[in-house]
């Protein structure tokens, strides 16, 4: 594996190979959207295909789609148009913009980095040493600082809790610490919160404000009623969406980890607030994550702890079951995709951080060169959103439950004389009656106590003014009631993935060069997730070799494993596997002599370049099962000997 990890290196072998690209580049590009390539595309639709096996399929979720374009009630209703925002400061001369809590974790990073240099350069010792003697890229920067213990300890306290400042508390830290525009050395303006959303209208008249969805769940929300219904009214249950949306983000400045346009996998998991445990929580029970609780962070200090899920839960540094049995899925999912597992952790958000509908929140983080980046948030929404949608519309959004043993209790009740009533209050009587019927059972009792001991009393009803009630309009009396059916708002699990700072992760965590040439470069892609799963090399050409190929091809793609062929004839056998290993294809199948004569091929595994030799088809099947998970390269190598390694 590559020892140093070469970032520009990486990002033009992705550009050279057209995984991804900036969009519109031809036009000079907008920065935060991309193009996806061949490899880059199958790579995403690979990734979501595993997703949707391993969530939607595996846990029985309902999937859905719903559209993009969100009349503005729906984001106010959420609290999006209100709170869906993030604090930017400019540069005061030049205007340049920037995400306030970036820049302050940036330069603080910077005047860490470049204190630790100094200090090495100066005692002679280590890399700042090496750099301030060798010079050019990568030298002790002039100027640097080294920092005092007490203030470089400082620091680190701030940036373990980066995520949970607000404007204020930026500005103050802008200020103190005197952080500037990194490029021209200029002040910055106190931070202010911008909007995240792209906003539009919808149809000619411009009357209908809309936004393009920054998540998918409000779609999901609000469908709540039918989905509860398709599901025959059965709880806990979960719906689960795959779609693009769309933020506004204020200085898109890491690749595909920050764009303004990306794909989301999300997942809201109903659950009885009274009951969240989860029926499969024994599965994941035993799994060991790393996790970095709110309480270490705000301690200053990110190290992590390592702990079964089980008890995280048990000690309550995870909430519950359900969120617990969901990081343990997303563990799994990870690592079936081919993450890193020792470039991953569980990080728990702060409680300034929480977004405004979360009570509880872990983000899965991929470490990569950019550091450590939230990859899958997995919020406990609590009641917020059904309660909200339901309240502004009307519409019922809870789920029922038949109560084996039904509740019988006494309570107040509103007993109208209609004949008195709707005459005496004219077009309000419905208003003040529906107002009456929802006090709740304390206000209805001081009511009683004062129309029985003065016949009559002033009630503020949330209307303009208090209405003057008198006891022949309305007595109040207690009944008994006998419930069985408990109904009751769902709370929301949500585990949200962002599916191209995954694939990012995946790119970095895949690549390598190879370690007796570090221009060979390669991505580790597993059979599964790999975009193109075969190459197939003719070493020579003629009518012979060519019905081989079709055959071999034909196989393959109709099995539904795509197979690319590179009969360059004037490339060398090795010039063609560097440059599809550089596609990440796990696997080529080499057409000769040997397959005209005897029907044998020879198949050559991507990492660790052995090869065996057998007979057309009995190389076509261990692919197509290998592609299909039926085996491996390994159970292969079992019963076929390797011939000498290519490299
Ligand atoms: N601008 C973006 N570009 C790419 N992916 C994103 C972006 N914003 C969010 N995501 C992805 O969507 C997932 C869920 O979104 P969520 O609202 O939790 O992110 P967030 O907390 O706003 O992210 P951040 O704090 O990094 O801006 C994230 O885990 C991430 O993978």
């Amino acid at each position: 594996m590559t020892k140093e990890f070469d970032r520009a290196v990486f990002e033009s072998t992705l550009t050279k190979r057209f995984f991804y690209v900036p969009s519109f580049s031809i036009y000079g590009g907008v920065a935060g959207l991309y193009d996806y390539g061949p490899i880059g595309s199958v790579l995403q639709q690979n990734l979501i295909n595993i997703w949707r096996k391993h969530f939607v399929i595996e846990e029985d979720m309902l999937e859905m789609d719903g559209a993009i374009i969100t009349p503005s009630e729906v984001l106010k209703t959420s609290g999006h148009v209100e709170k869906f925002t993030d604090y930017m400061c400019r540069d005061v001369k030049t205007n340049e913009v920037f995400r306030a809590d970036h820049l302050v974790e940036g330069i603080l990073e910077m005047r860490i980095e470049e204190s630790k240099l100094a200090k090495q350069a100066a005692s002679g010792e280590g890399a700042g040493a090496e750099k301030a003697k060798k010079g050019g890229k990568g030298k002790v920067p002039k100027g640097a600082v080294v920092l005092s213990e007490e203030v470089e300890k400082k620091y680190e306290e701030i940036l373990a809790q980066i995520d949970n400042f607000n404007g204020d508390q930026l500005g103050e830290i802008i200020k103190e610490y005197e952080i500037r525009n990194p490029a021209t050395n200029n002040e910055v303006t106190e931070p202010v919160a911008f909007n995240l959303m792209f906003d539009s209208s919808i149809g000619p008249t411009g009357n209908l404000k809309g936004y393009l969805r920054p998540e998918t769940a409000q779609a999901q929300f609000v469908n709540f009623q039918r989905l509860y219904e398709f599901n025959n009214k059965k709880m806990p249950f979960a719906s689960a969406m795959v779609g693009k949306s769309f933020r506004n983000e204020i200085s898109p400045r890491a690749g595909l980890l920050r764009v303004r346009e990306f794909t989301m996998a999300e997942i809201e998991h109903y659950v009885d607030p009274l009951k969240k445990d989860h029926p499969k929580y024994e599965e994941v029970k035993e799994i060991h994550l790393n996790f970095l609780p709110a309480e270490v962070q705000e301690s200053g200090s990110s190290t992590t702890v390592s702990m079964s899920i089980g008890e995280a839960v048990e000690k309550k540094i995870v909430n519950n079951q359900t969120l617990g049995y969901f990081l343990g899925r997303i563990y799994l999912f990870l690592a079936k995709i081919g993450i890193d597992e020792t470039r991953l952790r569980f990080r728990q958000h702060m409680s300034n951080e929480m977004a405004h509908y979360a009570t509880d929140c872990w983000d899965a983080e991929i470490k990569s060169s950019y550091g450590w980046v939230e990859c899958v948030g997995c919020a406990d929404r609590s009641a917020y959103d059904l309660t909200a949608h339901s309240r502004r519309t009307g519409v019922n959004l809870c789920a029922q439950e038949e109560l084996e043993i039904p509740i019988v209790y006494d309570a107040l009740v509103c007993v109208f004389n209609k004949r008195l009533f709707g005459p005496k209050f004219k077009q309000n009587a419905k208003k003040i009656q529906e107002a009456l019927e929802a006090l709740p059972q304390e206000q209805l009792a001081e009511i009683k106590k004062e129309l029985d001991s003065a016949g009559k009393c002033s009630a503020s009803l949330g209307l303009p003014e208090p209405v003057e009630i008198t006891s022949d309009l309305l007595t109040i009396e207690m009944q008994n009631f006998k419930k069985s059916v408990r109904e009751y708002t769902p709370n929301v699990i949500e585990p949200s993935f962002g599916i191209g700072r995954i694939l990012y992760s995946l790119l970095e965590h895949s690549y390598y060069t190879r370690p007796d040439d570090a221009s060979r470069t390669v991505f580790a892609f597993n059979p599964q997730i790999s975009p193109i799963k075969c190459l197939v090399l003719p070493l020579l050409t003629g009518p012979a070799f060519s019905a081989s190929l079709n055959h071999i091809t034909k196989t393959l793609r109709s099995a539904g494993v795509a197979a690319r062929i590179d009969d360059a004839s004037s490339a060398s056998i090795g010039r063609r596997y560097a440059r599809n290993d550089e596609l990440g294809i796990p696997f080529a199948i080499t057409i000769d002599q040997l397959t005209v004569s005897e029907n044998l091929v020879t198949l050559r595994e991507r990492d660790s370049c052995q090869q065996i030799r057998a007979n057309v088809d009995t190389i076509i099947n261990i692919v197509i099962d290998i592609v299909n998970g039926k085996s491996s390269w390994e159970d292969v190598l079992k019963s076929h000997p390797t011939l000498s390694s290519d490299s």
